[in-house]
């Protein structure tokens, strides 16, 4: 069996030198594989390019043994991805944003129920009915992580899902995503928050300056010398 998803050597320019460079990972269902390292080190172009959002100069990308497209309606069925520059409807209600999701994903008749269970974890339960206008920038995140997490997904890519989040949102958060992992779902996790990548993360993958300085298990990748908390 190919791995759920399995990237080889990737490489991507701007123009100069490459901001990604011979990167490969491999994500196995029910693993979350976390990239790490310091600001512009090439985390979220790696992801772009593991989403099929952005083509690599080399390299290949495949889910379960096949290339990667974004607009393949396999990859739209299996893969969650939440990033940076999501939007939400500005005249449905929170409640009515993540149930739509759920819906357009097959949950039928538990969207209403799947919707409600992820926003209560995610700590909106007081906020069902509010507009995404009256949110906090916090409370904005934590929703456009509900519609990630409210659909069915045999892996997830998460960009910084803990940006804006405080520490009990941080801490749901994780607990979310150990469920996610428990359920059998695969996560790709790009964070700068040591202690989701703690909790959540079995692989870590650290990049500095586009390229792979060390991976492995996470305890010991964080104390490298490139790991941006050490
Ligand atoms: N569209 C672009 N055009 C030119 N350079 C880019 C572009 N996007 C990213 N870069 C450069 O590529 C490098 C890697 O950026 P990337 O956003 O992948 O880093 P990152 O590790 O996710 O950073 P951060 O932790 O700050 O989010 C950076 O030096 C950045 O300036």
């Amino acid at each position: 069996m190919p791995p759920l998803l399995q990237a080889e050597d990737l490489t991507v320019h701007y123009g100069g030198a490459p901001v990604v460079a011979g990167v490969s990972l491999q994500v196995e269902p029910g693993r979350c594989v976390a990239l790490a390292g310091a600001n512009g080190s090439g985390k979220s172009t790696v992801l772009r390019v593991l989403a099929g959002r952005q083509e690599a100069d080399t390299g290949t990308v495949l889910l379960d043994g096949e290339p990667v497209r974004e607009s393949d309606p396999r990859f739209r069925r299996d893969v969650a991805v939440s990033m940076d520059g999501g939007e939400c409807f500005p005249d449905l209600t929170v409640a009515e944003h993540v149930r739509m999701v759920a819906a357009a994903h097959g949950l039928g008749r538990r969207a209403a129920e799947a919707a409600a269970d992820v926003l209560d974890h995610l700590g909106l339960a007081a906020h069902h009915d509010a507009f995404p206008g009256t949110l906090s920038a916090g409370q904005r995140q934590a929703l456009l992580l509900s519609a990630a997490l409210v659909r069915p997904a045999r892996l997830l890519m998460l960009d910084e899902p803990e940006q804006r989040l405080d520490a009990r949102a941080k801490e749901r958060l994780a607990a979310v995503l150990d469920a996610a992992k428990r359920a059998g779902t695969g996560i790709v996790l790009v964070s700068h928050e040591r202690s989701l990548v703690e909790a959540v993360a079995d692989h870590v993958v650290l990049l500095a300056s586009g390229r792979c300085v060390a991976e492995g298990e996470p305890a010991r990748v964080l104390a490298e010398e490139a790991a941006p908390w050490r």
